[in-house]
């Protein structure tokens, strides 16, 4: 389950303005990917270009041997139906209710039963605990809820991509944490390859496997968690520290002057804070895509800053993590008996977003 997706030199522009030039990226199967910009970078362009809602001017977008900015109409609506969307509204129906939004993609695009159309609603209700909200109308539930009902609809079609724009906004910081818990666990259920798009750092630090950054109409980076978290990349640094000083402006893009009048005040982006561990299936089982903590860093001679890879509870987790793989199986099996990952927080990242 799970394809990789290959960007090279994408380009797209609407009239004279161009949004992002020359992007090239590989989301790697089954891995969980975040895209992170400044407002107006062209991230939710990206994630609609990525789905063949947008098309770009230039490059290709290879989901396994097909280009889809070169499919014919049909191969599109074809290629389509391996993705999952969930919008940043959430997209439901207004007048419908959960049940028959989620059923939606199944009755319109498969010639399923109702049987089996309940089957899978269900199936799809519970795995994001929608159980019981079958008969809500999307105008009676919260705007957690509503994601929740957003991301079964993105399930309902079994895809082998999903993509989410902006999971956390219009939430408060305790349901964010939930919901990026919902995305691991969903993960390491389907093992789909993921793409996230977020503006919150937290979710940027924890959840994913690798995170890219735009800006100023480009890629800035793409690549592990561990190498955009210790990386020296002024803009990376200043988007990942959430600090004013830095290449980003109020607008767009600071100019030349107004750098060098920080750079003689002495300020800079900030020092590194520590890499937190990655979050984990609340199972406490390993995501088949899952990295070892440190890993990047240690085959690419990179030390971390201090402190990284330490558990509220003190445990490192680069040390842990040879125990933790040889106590719990991968996902299908289950948790050795007396291993880690028992009730609330034997495992990296509990208390780093419950
Ligand atoms: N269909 C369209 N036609 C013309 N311009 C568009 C279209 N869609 C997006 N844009 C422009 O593309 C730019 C990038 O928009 P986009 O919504 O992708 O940014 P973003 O990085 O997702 O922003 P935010 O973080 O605020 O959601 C904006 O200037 C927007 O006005």
């Amino acid at each position: 389950m799970g394809v990789e997706i290959r960007v090279e030199g994408l380009t797209k522009s609407f009239g004279r303005q161009t949004i992002w030039q020359d992007v090239s990226l590989t989301l790697p199967a089954g891995e969980i990917s975040v895209l992170l910009g400044p407002s107006g970078t062209g991230k939710s362009v990206f994630l609609k270009s990525l789905v063949g809602l947008l098309k770009p001017d230039r490059g290709h977008i290879w989901v396994g041997d097909r280009d889809l900015p070169r499919l014919p109409e049909a191969q599109l609506y074809d290629t389509r139906k391996l993705f999952g969307v969930l919008f940043q509204d959430g997209a439901l129906f207004g007048s419908m209710n959960l049940y028959d939004n989620i059923a939606f993609p199944l009755r319109e695009h498969t010639k399923k039963s109702e049987g089996e159309v309940k089957r899978i609603v269900m199936e799809k209700m519970e795995m994001v605990g929608l159980l019981g909200a079958e008969k809500k109308l999307p105008g009676e539930i919260s705007g957690g809820m509503k994601k929740r009902a957003g991301l079964a609809r993105a399930l309902v079609l079994d895809p082998e991509i999903l993509l989410v724009d902006e999971p956390d906004s219009g939430l408060d910081p305790v349901r964010t944490a939930y919901l990026n818990q919902l995305i691991v666990d969903l993960n390491s259920q389907i093992n789909a390859t993921f793409l996230i798009v977020t503006h919150d750092i937290n979710t940027a630090r924890t959840v994913p496997d690798n995170i890219g950054l735009l800006f100023r109409r480009e890629l800035v980076m793409f690549g592990p968690r561990e190498m955009l978290l210790s990386s020296e990349e002024p803009v990376v640094r200043q988007f990942l520290n959430a600090r004013k000083v830095g290449p980003i402006g109020m607008s767009e893009e600071k100019d030349v002057s107004e750098l060098e009048a920080e750079a003689k005040m002495g300020h800079d982006p900030g020092r590194l804070p520590p890499i937190p561990p990655q979050l984990m299936p609340s199972d406490g089982r390993v995501r088949p895509t899952q990295h070892a903590p440190g890993g990047w860093c240690a085959a690419h001679g990179v030390v971390p800053p201090p402190g990284s890879f330490i558990d509220d509870l003190g445990r490192n987790w680069v040390e842990e993590w040879p125990r933790y793989v040889a106590a719990m199986s991968p996902v299908g099996g289950g948790p050795a008996p007396g291993g880690f990952g028992q009730a609330g927080g034997g495992r990296p990242g509990a208390g780093a977003a419950p």
